[in-house]
């Protein structure tokens, strides 16, 4: 196939091992900077010029969109699409994972497990949020955060109280969420790949740290998932459509909870925690998609979890 990755780092570990995986398998490849790609719009004849030139005869892309550019990122992933080019992930699911409220309503509504989470538009009432998850300690996360930083751990009513308040003032979003004590600062990150958990490591924080975040000093090792933490992570990866996810879950006594499904889930610490070809089976599961034409009714033998996609608002 003719691929197309959609990166704005050629020299990311992510975006290198695709690459390679793409090549070693006979397809050709092309690294692809979406903010660099102007898209042209008229009657039946969607286009794409980066660098002066049209972008033609692309079989399949895979998109690896920066949260920071969700919007443009997501609007050339559409153009690819309505050019009928096959995508490893849909844009309205990349859209759909990036938005924590809608994402956490989409995965309540399909019954997955998650730690109680509390939304709200900067109320006064405080105290009454923290009670609505069970009380003190709780988590409280800076909605746009990352890495870890903006994740926050009160362990007393007062001290949530203030920093709810704190953030409130300076108008950042936050969530209030029940704090995990039996994950003991460890969590779980699944790669999904074609609706099959194709990787899985446990994150470690380092001592005296409740996050596990590589970022701040955690270490990832290889894990077995339970049955149980195999399909939330599945459960949770058809719900938002996605073709290729991270799920990230805490293992909890009423079994596992899920955070968060990234859509542009890093290839280097699981390739390196566990020793998998994980961008190997991302290159042969996009090589896959790319033999059935978009468009074409025919549906061939890829079982993409974007085909059943229970939230079906479009734009
Ligand atoms: N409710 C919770 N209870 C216990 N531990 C938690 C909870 N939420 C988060 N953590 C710990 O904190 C870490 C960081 O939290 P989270 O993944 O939600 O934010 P982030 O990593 O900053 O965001 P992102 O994953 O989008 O980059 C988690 O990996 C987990 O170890
Ligand atoms: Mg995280
Ligand atoms: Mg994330």
């Amino acid at each position: 196939m003719k691929l197309a990755i959609l990166s704005r780092e050629p020299k990311l570990y992510s975006t290198k091992r695709l690459v390679e995986a793409a090549e070693l398998r006979g397809h050709q490849v092309e690294v692809i900077d979406h903010l660099q790609c102007n898209l042209v719009l008229e009657k039946g004849a969607p286009s794409i010029v980066y660098e002066g030139r049209k972008l033609e005869d692309f079989d399949a892309v895979i998109p690896r969109i920066g949260a920071s550019v969700t919007f443009y990122g997501t609007a050339v992933v559409r153009q690819f699409e309505m050019m009928k080019v096959r995508t490893a992930v849909e844009s309205q699911a990349i859209v759909r994972s990036r938005d924590k409220l809608r994402s956490m309503q989409i995965l309540a509504r399909a019954g997955v497990g998650m730690p109680k989470t509390a939304f709200t538009n900067y109320s006064d009432e405080v105290l009454e949020m923290i009670q609505q998850v069970g009380g003190a300690p709780v988590i409280i996360k800076l909605l746009e955060g990352t890495q870890g930083l903006g994740v926050v751990l009160a362990e007393t009513e007062k001290a949530a109280q203030s920093v709810i308040e704190a953030f409130h003032n300076l108008k950042a979003r936050i969530i209030v969420q029940e704090f995990i004590a039996e994950s003991k600062g460890a969590d779980l990150r699944a790669f999904v790949v074609n609706g099959e958990v194709v990787g899985a490591m446990k994150r470690q924080g380092k001592e005296g740290e409740f996050r596990s975040n590589l970022h701040r000093g955690g270490t990832g090792k290889l894990v077995k998932l339970t049955r149980a933490e195999k399909a939330a992570a599945l459960l949770a990866t058809k719900a938002l459509g996605l073709g290729i996810a991270g799920v990230d879950m805490l293992q909890s006594k009423r079994g596992p909870l899920v955070l968060e499904v990234n859509s542009s889930p890093g290839l280097e610490g699981i390739e390196k925690a566990t020793g998998l070809d994980i961008a190997g089976k991302i290159i042969e599961y996009t090589a896959e998609l790319s033999k059935h034409k978009k468009g074409s009714k025919k549906k061939g033998g890829t079982k993409s979890a974007a085909k059943s996609l229970p939230d079906t608002q479009s734009d």
